[in-house]
């Protein structure tokens, strides 16, 4: 009997505001064109990194396409752990910042054909306080913006823009920090420390320009400024990256502590309020097509 290769199309249903039933039906007829079988896994929210690790050992699929955002990736990248399976993004969440950053196509058409048919390329992944990270990490200004952003109605480019009013209320001065990186210590006052191993957020703003996926490091990006405006700007993609503006120390490891609890994001999630940030590289660890 001939073995017919397979595709393994993963779909988290609540995830952005692309109809999924299309999706599939897209994804289902081009992977039949090319004579191959698809198998779909819809994520619940609970144990999905298990029930996909059983699939990819029952079915050894050649790849895997995810369709959803940075959360679903992640866990697809969590999954694929131990497997040497590349992996395709069809971005299909709210904010795709990931996507974004790897230029990945909007049109659902393009990305398909380009997870279906380009090959891999290695990646670096973080584990930031135990987490696995993909994109961008911070502390400070930003992760309170996401978190006032969380809790409002309004979603989108408005929304963010809104929430800054309340994000300046919460936060006007800098916190104290302390940096222990490449066997160096840096201290100082920052109003946000970014920890990024790519270039952009979802909205298209480069905060980390020198940024490469597969060289073994990431960048722990200081904005020291009390420019509170320029900061948000830079954050909201109105003004170019101003490298005179934020300190950079390139690493594979770093240890952030600072004085008091800061709000802490990872990948655009609130985490919590934390005074202690350990992160680390783990190099060409996923395999992505972009
Ligand atoms: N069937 C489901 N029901 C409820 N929650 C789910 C389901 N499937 C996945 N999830 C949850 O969805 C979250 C991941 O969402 P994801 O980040 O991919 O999308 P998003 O929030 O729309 O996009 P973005 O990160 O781009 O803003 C995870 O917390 C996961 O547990």
């Amino acid at each position: 009997m001939t073995h017919i290769p397979a595709i393994l199309l993963i779909v988290n249903p609540i995830s952005g505001d692309i109809d999924k039933d299309i999706l599939i039906q897209k994804v289902e007829k081009q992977v039949l064109n090319e004579g191959k079988n698809l198998l779909i896994y819809k994520t619940s929210g609970k144990h999905d990194i298990q029930e996909i690790t059983s699939i990819l050992k029952e079915n050894s699929p050649q790849r895997v396409l995810v369709a959803g955002g940075d959360g679903t990736i992640k866990l697809c990248v969590e999954a694929l752990q131990k497997f040497d399976i590349p992996l395709g993004i069809i971005p299909a969440g709210s904010a795709n910042g990931l996507a974004v950053d790897l230029g990945i196509p909007t049109d659902l058409n393009n990305a398909i054909d380009l997870a279906l048919n380009k090959n891999a390329k290695p990646m670096d992944i973080l584990k930031i306080n135990g987490e696995t990270a993909i994109h961008i990490s911070d502390i400070g200004i930003n992760a309170s913006l996401v978190k006032n952003y969380d809790k409002s109605n309004i979603r989108g480019k408005l929304g963010y823009a809104l929430q800054s009013i309340p994000t300046l209320i919460d936060f006007k001065e800098t916190f104290r920090f302390k940096i222990v990186a490449n066997g160096t210590i840096k201290e100082g006052h920052a109003m946000m420390i970014a920890i990024a191993n790519s270039q952009k957020y979802g909205n298209g703003a480069v905060i980390n320009p020198k940024g490469k996926l597969d060289d073994g490091k990431f960048e722990v990006l200081i904005f020291k400024s009390l420019q509170m405006g320029k900061i948000l700007q830079t954050i909201f993609n109105e003004i170019p990256f101003d490298e005179d503006f934020v300190e950079m120390i390139a690493t594979d490891v770093v240890e952030i502590t600072t004085k008091e609890a800061i709000p802490f994001q990872i990948d655009g999630e609130y985490i919590e309020k934390t005074k202690k940030i350990e992160a680390k590289i783990f190099s060409k660890q996923a395999q992505i097509i972009y």
